[in-house]
């Protein structure tokens, strides 16, 4: 059965998977600019201007939830998290500067050769 149709229960390999890289990527995040939801009090206008809000948090949850189908969709929301911040913060700032340095940084990880065996070859 194609992984995206095979029942949720079936997919522990995945989520043991993204419960070891979720720290890997977290450790990236030193100053936990990443690791809760930014607010409209932190960072005025934030919730008009970006319409996909992601956050380290939110992924812990969505994997122990079963939403992650397969390592796609998680690097899908890894990306969305620094983009969002890359979209809203203007370059000169920290903030954008953190999330473009752990873009490059935590999609080296989720690429890397010995993790790539993980992504089930749509059957
Ligand atoms: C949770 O967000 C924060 C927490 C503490 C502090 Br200090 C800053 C942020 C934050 N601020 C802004 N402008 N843009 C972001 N993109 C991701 N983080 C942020």
């Amino acid at each position: 059965l194609r992984t995206s149709l095979r029942p949720r229960q079936e997919r522990p390999a995945l989520q043991k998977l993204l419960e070891l890289l979720l720290p890997n990527l977290e450790r990236k995040d030193p100053r936990q600019f990443f690791a809760w939801p930014v607010t409209d009090n932190i960072a005025p206008g934030y919730s008009s201007i970006i319409n996909k809000p992601m956050d380290f948090s939110t992924m812990k949850q969505k994997i122990e939830d079963n939403q992650y189908r397969t390592l796609q969709e998680f690097t899908d929301d890894f990306v969305l998290m620094c983009n969002n911040a890359m979209t809203y913060n203007q370059p000169d700032t920290v903030y954008y500067k953190a999330a473009k340095r752990l873009l490059h940084t935590g999609l080296r990880t989720l690429t890397a050769e010995k993790v790539r065996p993980y992504v089930p070859t749509i059957s």
